[in-house]
């Protein structure tokens, strides 16, 4: 997968992406970074970007045309067309089914606004969808395609060791994930649970599963709302509540 990142800090997102998975990711040529700063395509001395906003009122804003040049120069790098990802407040909440679309895509570029944001034409005429990383005003879109860039590279086919972890990930299903635990089984803050240490996987995997349940009906009922649970899993999640005395 390839993404690039317009940015007027491009190197601050590449070096967010320069350890652990994402590194890896990228070594093993999961995942191809490519920065592109506006501001090499803005003209005059000063190399102008931004602008005051009209109608006055405080901020300034990313201007249309060293953007509508940089884009441009993007998409002629490589003849896979890219689906240009605007990052703002003003976007798509992102979640985990957004993610896995998003890392099934060939090329993505993701836009970073600083200040106000970015001139409406340009978002108009570029850009394929906005996503928010969440309801929060940060002080420029790198963290949020930093972010994106993360979640994206780490479901790459070969980016994580273990296969099966990703699938295993919270919200792969929609629910939260189970807690887990390792050495040592006997602590001062508690024995790791009993069945995890039995050996007995469909123990394990009935555990694991009524752990998800009753997190994510406590944590976030939200996620549950508007969901059927099959019958075994409403099993589950009515027993867990007993145990629970809720
Ligand atoms: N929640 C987010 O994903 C997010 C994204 C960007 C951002 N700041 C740059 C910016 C960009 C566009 C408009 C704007 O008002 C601010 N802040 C938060």
């Amino acid at each position: 997968m390839r993404i690039d990142i317009v940015s007027l800090f491009p190197e601050f997102v590449e070096q967010c992406a320069g350890f652990g998975v994402t590194g890896r990711a990228r070594e093993r040529g999961l995942l191809d970074l490519h920065g592109w700063n506006p501001r090499d395509w803005a003209e005059g001395n000063y190399r102008k970007v931004d602008d005051r906003t009209f109608g006055g009122g405080p901020g300034m804003v990313m201007l249309v045309e060293p953007l509508r040049r940089c884009l441009a120069a993007l998409r002629q790098a490589d003849p896979l067309p890219p689906r240009v990802v605007y990052l703002s407040p003003q976007g798509r909440p992102l979640d985990q089914a957004r993610v896995r679309e998003l890392a099934a895509l060939p090329r993505l570029a993701l836009l970073c606004g600083r200040y106000e944001g970015v001139d409406e034409r340009l978002v108009q005429a570029e850009v394929d969808e906005e996503i928010s990383i969440g309801d929060y005003v940060l002080s420029g879109g790198e963290l949020a395609a930093a972010v994106v860039v993360d979640a994206v590279a780490r479901l790459q086919e070969g980016a994580l060791n273990d296969a099966g972890s990703a699938s295993q990930d919270s919200f792969e299903d929609g629910l939260l994930d189970c807690p887990h635990y390792s050495h040592p089984v006997e602590h001062a803050y508690g024995t790791v649970p009993e069945v995890l240490r039995s050996g007995n996987h469909a123990a394990i995997a009935r555990w694991r599963r009524q752990q998800a349940l009753g997190r994510t009906w406590q944590r976030r009922p939200d996620l549950l709302a508007g969901r059927v649970l099959s019958k075994a899993d409403q099993a589950l999640l009515d027993e867990w509540r007993r145990e629970q005395g809720r």
